[in-house]
């Protein structure tokens, strides 16, 4: 590709030019039709801004605080698994990318690089480690002791993964192996093995999470750590009400990236009824379908605290590792300042409901 890249769909374009079929399709794709991965995308054009002048906006900051922590501007990077077929050094790369711009970096449990490999690329970065539930249970144990060991700040508990989505392309192209690069945060539990010929990636998860989560397991994983758990994959206002029930510190909106169930709604339009279902009472992020400051901008108009990108990340990951996410993130940053200004807003506490409308009836989105 020539010319310099100035956005995030750039980027995504430059990664499908060189990233192999499976890779790629592994990186890029959903579940079942993918309307939803469309939709992720395309609602947040279902939202205008309503641009405010005559402010002076000449001093503006982005900085904000979740669980505490200070942090240079309200986006980070989601938990994606498998990031050393993007880049050879994978998660360390878009650690360090996270550190150098000050965000959270959330890791995959299904990383390439182990969760202390990942503490020592970025001491400073605040990190939180992404958890999938295994049957056996002294696995899981055993991921959380590792991540408070090393200075991890949350855990993320991803609650939308009874089963493994349906993903077409993977099935149809029996998906890549994992054993190169190997999962290396379980690799000495002796589940390094995949068998490509028993169904691939699919069967293997199917096999290693647990499906009979409940709502009792979260109360279970809050007598094993003290660090602030954070649920991924609430999609619905019922299910925000019992994580305040289950007292979770926070709960991150998403569907995965329309990975999981086809067919649900886009984040962005579940938003808005979540955050009111919580009343204040635990803090709300979303990701899915972020890929400008616009929609960062609209994302926390309707109530979130922060958001998570993951496959914008990956696709500057692909084109020059940490430099490339670093270089993903302060586009989106200075996308959003520029937003921020436009809008009349000075911080991101200036950021009001009424700044955002929703478009009805439009009939081509
Ligand atoms: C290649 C890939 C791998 C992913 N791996 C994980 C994972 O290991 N754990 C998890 O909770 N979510 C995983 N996700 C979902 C992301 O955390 C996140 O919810 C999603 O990518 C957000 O949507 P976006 O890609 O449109 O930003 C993965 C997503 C992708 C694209
Ligand atoms: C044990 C391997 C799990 C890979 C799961 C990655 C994931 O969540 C995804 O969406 O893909």
């Amino acid at each position: 590709m020539s010319g310099k890249l100035v956005c995030v769909d750039d980027y995504e374009k430059y990664a499908a030019s060189v990233l192999p079929k499976n890779t790629l399709e592994f990186y890029k794709g959903g579940a079942g039709e993918e309307t939803t991965l469309i939709d992720n995308k395309r609602a947040f054009l279902r939202y205008k801004l309503r641009p405010r002048f005559l402010r002076d906006v000449s001093k503006r900051d982005l900085s904000t605080a979740v669980l505490e922590e200070k942090i240079s501007f309200p986006v980070g990077i989601s938990p994606v698994a498998m990031q050393k077929l993007a880049s050879p050094e994978g998660e360390q790369a878009s650690v360090r990318a996270a550190e150098s711009v000050n965000t959270i970096f959330i890791l995959s449990t299904a990383a390439n690089s182990s969760i202390e490999e990942v503490a020592k690329a970025a001491p400073k970065c605040i990190k939180w480690f992404q958890l999938y539930i295994f049957k056996d249970r002294s696995v899981t144990k055993n991921l959380i002791q590792r991540a408070e060991k090393a200075g991890f700040k949350a855990i993320v508990v991803t609650i939308d993964t009874p089963v493994f989505g349906l993903r077409r392309a993977n099935m149809r192209n029996q998906l890549i192996s994992s054993k190169d690069p190997p999962y290396k945060n379980f690799d000495d539990q002796g589940m390094n093995t995949i068998d490509d010929k028993a169904g691939g990636l699919a069967a293997y998860v199917n096999k290693l999470f647990d499906d009979s989560l409940k709502w009792e397991d979260i109360a279970w994983l809050k007598t094993i750590t003290t660090l602030p758990i954070i649920l991924k994959g609430v999609m619905t206002a019922e299910d925000a009400i019992l994580s305040v029930h289950a007292k979770v510190d926070g709960i991150l909106v998403s569907n995965h990236g329309a990975r999981q169930l086809d067919g649900t709604f886009a984040t962005i339009d579940v938003l808005e009824e979540i955050v009111k279902a919580v009343d204040n009472k635990i803090e709300v992020y979303l990701d899915g379908g972020i890929r400008d400051g616009t929609d960062v901008f609209k994302a926390l108009a309707l109530g979130a605290k922060m958001v998570f990108m993951g496959r914008p990340a990956l696709w500057g990951l692909v084109h020059d590792g940490e430099e490339g996410v670093k270089k993903v993130l302060n586009i989106v940053k200075h996308e959003l300042d520029t937003a921020l200004a436009l809008c009349g807003c000075c911080d991101i506490g200036d950021i009001r409901r009424d700044m955002v409308a929703k478009q009805c009836c439009q009939s081509k989105l």
